[in-house]
């Protein structure tokens, strides 16, 4: 049997005399769509840092493809909160840099880059400089930039929590289609119910600092899911079940 992808047990980690993560337990298997919620100040961008090696756990064990994760060689694309495109850079030269930065000549990772422009919406914008598109095309051309390392897995830390809300929806509907396509395993946290019932095979929902999962919740919901109908109901009556856990007091606090 394929072991998963990545694989979380009892993981504890924080800094210092900080506890931020508690007892964390997740599966991501190839081709999964996964989704991490959870309160602001929860611990999801602490998540990232354990897969990145910038942080080590106290407690628990990583696995990546089977093995303890540091035997993987950078196994992930990473996507962060904003776009973090190079303003001086043109669209074009800012998808081919996380080549570049593994090493690969500019005119190679063009090469690369190119076929993929008009799959992103970038056709005609590759010249332009990152001001003179939309927030929407911004992170087109960051999610671009993140897909085209062909890692094993995509890491994307709120990626859309910038945008607008027509714009966040519309970056939803590419996203889904997308993954329909390509079938990217991909991990996105985000505070978004709705973004991660749109995406998401599975969501883990973080209690409040220090974390532990108070909810897993797998999404039956077809794909494309589309926002009318019964479907749309039953994408509905999930996030309500999500939010009710989420909003639910904590054992302590006044409501
Ligand atoms: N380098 C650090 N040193 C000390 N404390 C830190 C450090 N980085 C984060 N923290 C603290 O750890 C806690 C969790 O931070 P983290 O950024 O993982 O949360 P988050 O869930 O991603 O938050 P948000 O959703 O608001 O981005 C916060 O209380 C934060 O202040």
């Amino acid at each position: 049997m394929i072991p998963p992808r990545l694989q979380l047990t009892g993981i504890a980690a924080g800094y210092k005399d900080l506890q931020v993560l508690k007892d964390i337990s997740l599966t991501v298997r190839p081709g999964e769509f996964v989704s991490i919620l959870g309160p602001s100040g929860a611990g999801k961008s602490t998540l990232f840092r354990l897969f990145t090696g910038t942080l080590k756990p106290t407690h628990g064990e990583i696995l990546y493809d089977g093995l303890p994760l540091e035997a993987a060689s950078s196994p992930f694309a990473f996507m962060p909160q904003r776009d973090a495109l190079m303003p001086w850079r043109r669209i074009i030269d800012n998808a081919t840099l996380g080549l570049e930065v593994q090493g690969m000549s500019r005119r190679e990772a063009r090469t690369r880059v190119e076929p993929l422009l008009s799959e992103f919406g970038l056709s005609g914008f590759e010249q332009q400089y990152p001001a003179a598109l939309s927030g929407g095309m911004r992170q087109r051309a960051a999610l671009l930039r993140t897909v085209v390392q062909n890692r094993s897995m995509l890491l994307l830390d709120e990626p859309f929590g910038a945008l607008d809300a027509l714009t966040r929806a519309g970056m939803h509907r590419f996203v889904e289609a997308m993954w329909m396509r390509r079938r990217w395993t991909a991990m996105l946290v985000t505070h978004d119910v709705r973004e991660a019932v749109h995406l998401s095979d599975r969501i883990y929902v973080l209690s409040p600092r220090p974390a532990t999962l108070i909810q897993v919740i797998d999404i039956p919901l077809t794909r494309p899911r589309l926002r009318n109908g019964a479907a749309g109901a039953e994408a509905a009556a999930i996030e309500n079940a999500i939010l009710e856990t989420l909003l639910a007091p904590q054992e302590g606090q006044l409501p």
